[in-house]
């Protein structure tokens, strides 16, 4: 039997196709450029347990940025508030890729979310786990209860061929004292973390704890304390998609996380996450179908008005 729910992603379903064509896949990463574009999923995971899927919900893809969201909340788990000796949490305002506030503000990135700040997030995991690469696998297969899940080589040596300017980075924020391995390992790591596959249904599910006061639904561990997980969200809402977090805060209003293979997660405190996945991004880089996609849903659903009530 359709549900509300189902008939709202029916609907943004229908109301997607015609934007096809308006974005463009990113191609700085040369795996990634070669992904069709022609695609959309979209999936809901609620805090009572149900979901929701629809399109290309099912569909590995490379979760790039989004895997910025799990490194930050492994490190915080690791130290805590000592991660804000080495990162602010300030939005940048700035393009996810750029350097230029790292000179005037001696080596801190503005935020864990904008590539430099993710650097130093996995500078410090570095530093803990010998093998990053499964301590954040096994995390997500936890998570997802997808003992398969795994990072892909070709996207991750594509990205590790070309990281030229996240080396850069790496090496200007060593120069400050603000890097603590070599910038290779550090970006071996990182380019393995950004091509990590997951579907839509995998993802909402991985930030289901979010939702929840820090709770995942599916293991029963606390993940993170509820007083965390309220931070955290309140990070990805000013800082989680770029460069365009005000104009995502104004058309959504949801704490989420963008990445350039496409993917968007969002967070609605207390009544679940949902993971929207169409390649072909904007100019700042955002899922340019999944932004659309999102605001409707909000719209359709009246969930952040709820949520904020709550
Ligand atoms: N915005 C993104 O998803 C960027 C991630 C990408 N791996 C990079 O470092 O450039």
């Amino acid at each position: 039997m359709s549900t509300s729910v189902d008939l709202w992603l029916a609907t943004i379903f229908e109301e997607v196709q015609p934007l096809f064509g308006k974005g463009r896949v990113a191609d700085y990463i040369p795996a990634l450029a070669r992904v069709e574009p022609n695609q959309f999923g979209m999936a809901i995971a609620m805090v009572d347990g149900r979901h929701y899927a629809v399109g290309d919900a099912h569909v590995l893809f490379s979760i790039q940025s989004i895997s910025k969201l799990f490194t930050f909340v492994l490190a915080l788990k690791l130290i805590g508030d000592d991660i804000w000796q080495r990162i602010g949490r300030e939005p940048s305002g700035n393009a996810f890729n750029s350097m230029v506030q790292l000179e005037t503000e001696h080596g801190i990135p503005r935020n864990p979310f904008i590539n430099a700040g993710a650097l130093v997030v996995t500078d410090i995991l570095t530093q803990r786990y010998a093998h990053l690469d499964l301590a954040l696998l096994n995390f997500l297969r936890r998570m997802t209860d997808s003992p398969d899940l795994n990072w892909n080589k070709e996207v991750a040596k594509s990205e590790r061929d070309t990281a030229h300017r996240n080396m850069a980075m790496a090496y200007f924020m060593k120069s400050f004292g603000n890097f603590v391995n070599s910038p290779e390992l550090v970006l071996d790591n990182y380019c393995r973390q950004c091509a990590t596959e997951m579907s839509c249904t995998q993802l909402a599910q991985a930030a289901i704890f979010l939702a929840n006061d820090g709770l995942d639904i599916g293991s029963g561990e606390q993940v993170l304390t509820s007083e965390a997980a309220r931070r955290v969200n309140a990070l990805l809402l000013t800082c989680g998609a770029y460069d365009a977090a005000g104009d995502y805060a104004y058309r959504i209003g949801l704490p989420l996380k963008t990445g350039v293979g496409g993917g968007i997660v969002a967070v609605i405190p207390n009544i679940g996450t949902v993971c929207v996945w169409s390649p072909e991004l904007d100019a700042k880089g955002n899922s340019l179908i999944g932004g659309y996609a999102l605001e409707r849903l909000m719209q359709l659903s009246g969930w952040g008005r709820m949520s904020l009530a709550m």
